[in-house]
């Protein structure tokens, strides 16, 4: 039985003045034991939130970080100093990373294998632009992304990360993917991982869907077959994140 999460990713939204309030405002809302819920605050918010939070069922991820431990990288972030901080979540290769930062998916696979090492759980990005889908290359995209990430990833690793699949153009447009398309791919993306590594490897695998996901709209995609949860940008920054986290009461 895989464990519904939801992950709110805030992007570079909220100073930690304002951080630290709108945790204390939803934290004993938003703290299910049954649903694993997921914090990404920007860096400098971070150790005040994994402070904030502690007590709660509630985690602490990062949105991105280094694929180094320590050394010549100005203004980049080490695995090593999340950690430390008690974060346990990293999102790898946001499609925001890869847009605007020109992350790769070379990349991608090197910070995953280096959040492996520092046990760091990810939740790795993937997902088409409007473009490929209307070309229909949706699955073969994707393909491609999953199996560069996950080279050199064990087995019993596989089982551990999660995917998160967003398509490009649903991001922070309002314009969600059906309940049926998202189901679709998630349901091709856990076949991929079967090809790769076994059944077994992908029933364990989380996959979650993103993308203008609300309080609106989450019952009807967390109860999909496939979807074991959802990373949510715009609505994680509000009140809507509450009732997005008791989707279906
Ligand atoms: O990481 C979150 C996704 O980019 C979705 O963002 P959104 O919920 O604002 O569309």
């Amino acid at each position: 039985m895989r464990k519904t999460l939801i992950a709110g990713n805030w992007k570079m939204n909220k100073t930690p003045k304002e951080a630290i309030e709108y945790i204390q405002l939803i934290k004993n809302q938003v703290d299910r034991e049954d649903v694993e819920v997921v914090l990404c605050p920007p860096y400098l918010v971070l150790q005040l939130a994994v402070e904030e939070t502690r007590g709660t069922h509630i985690k602490i991820g990062a949105q991105n970080m280094y694929y180094e431990d320590k050394g010549a990288y100005t203004g980049e972030i080490s695995p090593m100093m999340l950690k430390e901080i008690g974060v346990d979540y990293i999102i790898i290769g946001h499609s925001e990373r890869r847009s605007i930062f020109k992350e790769t998916n070379e990349m991608v696979n090197r910070k995953l294998l280096k959040a492996i090492e520092h046990q760091l759980t990810p939740i790795v990005c993937v997902g088409e632009s409007l473009k490929q889908r209307q070309e229909k290359v949706t699955i073969d995209y994707i393909r491609m992304q999953i199996k560069i990430a996950f080279k050199g990833v064990s087995e019993a690793e596989a089982k551990k990360t999660i995917v998160a699949y967003e398509p490009l153009w649903a991001i922070g447009t309002g314009k969600y993917a059906s309940k049926e398309q998202a189901e679709e791919v998630c349901g091709a993306i856990r076949k991929l991982i079967a090809d790769l590594y076994n059944d077994d490897v992908s029933q364990q695998v989380r996959i979650l869907y993103g993308g203008s996901v609300t309080s609106k709209n989450a019952n009807d995609f967390f109860t999909q077959k496939n979807i074991d949860g959802g990373i949510i940008g715009g609505s994680s920054i509000n009140e809507d994140f509450i009732s997005l986290v008791n989707y279906g009461h």
